[in-house]
């Protein structure tokens, strides 16, 4: 199987998961895209669900494939979340944010009972941080903000780089949310719920990438077929 493939199997099993009169909400990511796919193709042939999508990207997929969409104002409690992490450890915690759509990828799955993560098995890893950690920031005060973050990450990794994201236009990539994000590379992260508390401490992060008890399960795609973690159901 090619990657495709393998994203495409991980989110068909992902897939079997979902029941008439389900509330789902719909990751983001090229993993997630194929879960979204299959969703649309669930709902032509009748399937009856209602969908939070997790951006701006996946809402424009989900309304071009038909899926009745909602809100977390109308519906404030899901009860499936399915969507792809850059990287997951083999106690479910994720490092996600690649996309840029971290914020309110965390706020959908923490509003879901479950949230079953599909991933190519490159990125599971055992242990977090060689995808570098996405930290979503305020554009206000942004350097002050870099230098507490920088302070904060020097207790650990004294010259990790923190880079501010940009866009292919080189301008700075903002998020669905209006926000910037500032990059870590740290590229190993041993205590990641220490982390996750010291970074939520500094004013002007408004969210980072670390999702830390929030999958339920997850759908790993390998050359040896899928593997899965945790609770699917
Ligand atoms: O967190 C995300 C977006 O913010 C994505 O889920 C993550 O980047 C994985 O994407 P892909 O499936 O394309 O590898």
């Amino acid at each position: 199987m090619n990657a495709e493939e393998m994203k495409r199997a991980a989110a068909a099993r992902a897939a079997e998961l979902v029941r008439d009169g389900m509330r789902l909400g719909l990751g983001t990511g090229s993993t997630a895209r194929h879960f979204v796919a299959i969703v649309g193709e669930k709902v032509r042939a009748g399937l009856k669900v209602v969908c939070v999508p997790t951006s701006e990207a996946t809402r424009l997929q989900a309304e071009a494939e038909g899926i009745p969409l909602t809100t977390l104002d109308e519906t404030p409690a899901l009860d499936l979340t399915v969507d792809g992490a850059d990287e997951l450890d083999d106690s479910l915690r994720l490092i996600k944010g690649g996309g840029g759509a971290l914020l309110r990828e965390k706020i959908v799955a923490a509003a879901s009972r479950r949230m079953v993560v599909i991933a190519d098995g490159s990125k599971h890893v055992d242990v977090l941080g060689r995808f570098p950690l996405p930290i979503e920031v305020n554009p206000f005060g942004l350097r002050a903000t870099q230098e507490a973050i920088v302070q904060v990450l020097a207790r650990r990794w004294p010259s990790a780089p923190l880079t501010l994201r940009r866009g292919t236009d080189g301008n700075p990539y903002v998020t669905d949310g209006g926000h910037f994000i500032l990059d870590a590379a740290l590229q190993r992260i041993d205590e990641p719920e220490a982390l996750a508390n010291d970074l939520v401490a500094i004013p002007g992060v408004v969210e980072h990438g670390l999702f830390l008890g929030l999958a339920s399960g997850a759908v790993i795609a390998t050359d040896g077929g899928l593997v899965e973690l945790g609770q699917l159901g």
